[in-house]
């Protein structure tokens, strides 16, 4: 039979504290590993006051200047760890309307040329002045320790539920292999357009996630066996806890990862907030060359748990055969391209290929908006995401009724575009909310065939232009020395293409 789930258990950690109790909590423990992958952790052992104080400083925290959220954003960081502005992330190349700090476990970077490369993704978090958020870094690294030390006992719980031996998992956090474990502050503002995906469908990496709705926002949503998506609003005084796809491989399927996605607010609401900490294991470690063995009646109970009737977002589906630090790398560099394109340019190139989305999405803004530009393409190893964002959001600011007639898409332009004093200056919320747009009309019509002949270098706004340019696909003409198509979808636009970013 079939135990589909229509909410979202709740366990009482305090069911722990006597033996009578304790079984209790054992037995619905295993229940909800098996048949939901989702569980909220009352009476949790974490100080209320840190909690707390972890929870005032959210807005805080997104309240700092521009310029100094900026001064730490994460294409700094080869470990993934900083500041993201809102709509950079992308959850199965969508991009996800929300904005948010990494941080990581303390760790000293220790990768050398020659280690494997996803030794580098761990490393020093990046931390917000102390003067603009002072005490900000110590309560969360207080808060961080606490998590830490909750999500080994939960694993300590775990064994015992699937009545493993006890410390049988303790070989995932060995920290030979490099183990850090991460956590974020994440905003979710309400959109003022169509899209509503926070975070799009996704499963989680490692073993555990705790999650702190940190306002009183619903938002969350789980993805039950028949399909369904159920809401997982705020307790207070809760975590949300759930399993990581690592530890559903490594329990056969047992302890369930579940998807999940994140609604953005109501138009017109206050933006939600949330806090996850993800318990990662060793980077080294294989998943699926280490899975655990079980007694027959434990095994049989996935029956149970029943097969799910929808397909899965596939995400860190490669922990059977890769080390897991690999698949985390994998995994980060899909989510975030402008860190990885600095980073790791052979994964970027890897991952981003045929189908560069911010590439695309430039070309596809000046289609929909119907603009003469003379963006020409750059190589996609070349493609600097920021500069791309402007130029999409350049095209459109072009396109207002503020401009009588459009700009030409100049360096200098764009160059204004980036220039806070300038009146075409960006706005941060601006150009994302572009990039989004011009994602959906992307992803409507499947990926432009933008690359050409690949022999020849493929530009990009012109510093010099030469002489006679090369003339792409589309109708050209001649205007101010630069190379201008005008942009017609039937000239630009490629036959629908398998979307190129595998999960
Ligand atoms: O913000 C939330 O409630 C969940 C976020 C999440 O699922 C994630 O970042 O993995
Ligand atoms: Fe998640």
């Amino acid at each position: 039979m079939t135990a589909n789930f229509s909410s979202i258990p709740v366990l009482d950690y305090s069911l722990l504290s006597s033996p009578e109790t304790r079984s209790e909590f054992i037995r619905q423990l295993q229940h909800t590993l098996i048949n939901v992958g989702f569980l909220y952790l009352s009476n949790p052992p974490v100080a209320r006051e840190d909690i707390d104080a972890v929870i005032n400083y959210c807005p805080r925290l997104f309240d700092i200047p521009t310029e100094a959220k900026e001064k730490i954003q994460k294409a700094n960081s080869p470990h993934f760890l900083g500041y993201s502005s809102f709509g950079t992330e992308l959850t199965k190349g969508q991009i996800d309307l929300r904005e948010q700090y990494d941080f990581g476990t303390p760790y000293e970077a220790d990768w050398h040329s020659g280690d494997p490369e996803y030794h580098r993704l761990l490393g020093p978090s990046q931390w917000p002045d102390e003067d603009l958020i002072p005490g900000f870094k110590d309560t969360f690294l207080k808060y961080f320790r606490q998590l830490e030390k909750l999500s080994t006992e939960f694993i300590a719980l775990i064994e015992e539920a699937l009545e493993l031996p006890p410390g049988a998992m303790k070989q995932f956090f060995s920290n030979i292999g490099g183990l850090q474990h991460w956590g974020k502050v994440v905003k979710y503002p309400a959109p003022d357009n169509s899209s509503n995906q926070g975070v799009g469908a996704h499963y989680d990496p490692g073993f555990l996630t705790f999650l702190l709705q940190a306002s009183a926002h619903r938002g969350l949503q789980v993805q039950n066996l028949v399909g369904d998506w159920i809401h997982a609003p705020p307790i207070p005084g809760t975590f949300v806890v759930n399993m990581g796809k690592a530890l559903e491989t490594v329990t056969q399927g047992l302890a369930k990862a579940t998807s999940h996605r994140v609604l953005s607010p109501e138009k017109g609401s206050s933006p939600r907030y949330s806090v996850p900490f993800f318990q990662n294991i060793s980077q080294d470690i294989v998943v699926g060359e280490s899975i655990l063995h079980f007694k027959p009646e434990i095994l049989k109970l996935k029956e149970t748990g029943g097969k799910r009737a929808h397909a899965d977002p596939a995400n860190y589906s490669e922990y059977d055969r890769l080390p897991s630090g690999q698949v985390c790398l994998i995994a980060r560099v899909k989510s975030h391209p402008d860190v990885a394109q600095r980073h790791y340019p052979e994964l970027f190139q890897q991952f981003f290929s045929q189908t560069p989305p911010a590439q695309a999405l430039v070309l596809d803004a000046c289609t929909c908006l119907n603009i003469r530009s003379q963006i020409l393409l750059y190589p996609t190893q070349q493609l600097d995401m920021q500069f791309t964002t402007a130029v999409v959001a350049l095209t459109a600011l072009t396109s207002t009724a503020a401009f009588a007639a459009p700009l030409p898409m100049t360096a200098e332009n764009v160059h204004h575009a980036r220039d806070e004093s300038s009146p075409l200056a960006l706005r941060d919320e601006f150009s994302p909310l572009v990039l989004r747009d011009a994602a959906e009309v992307l992803n409507a019509r499947g990926p432009l065939d933008l690359l050409g002949d690949d022999s020849e270098p493929m530009g990009g706004i012109m510093e010099d232009p030469p002489e006679v340019p090369r003339p792409l696909n589309a109708p050209a003409s001649q205007d101010h020395g630069y190379y201008i198509p005008t942009v017609n979808p039937k000239d630009v636009m490629a036959p629908p293409a398998p979307p190129r970013i595998k999960d």
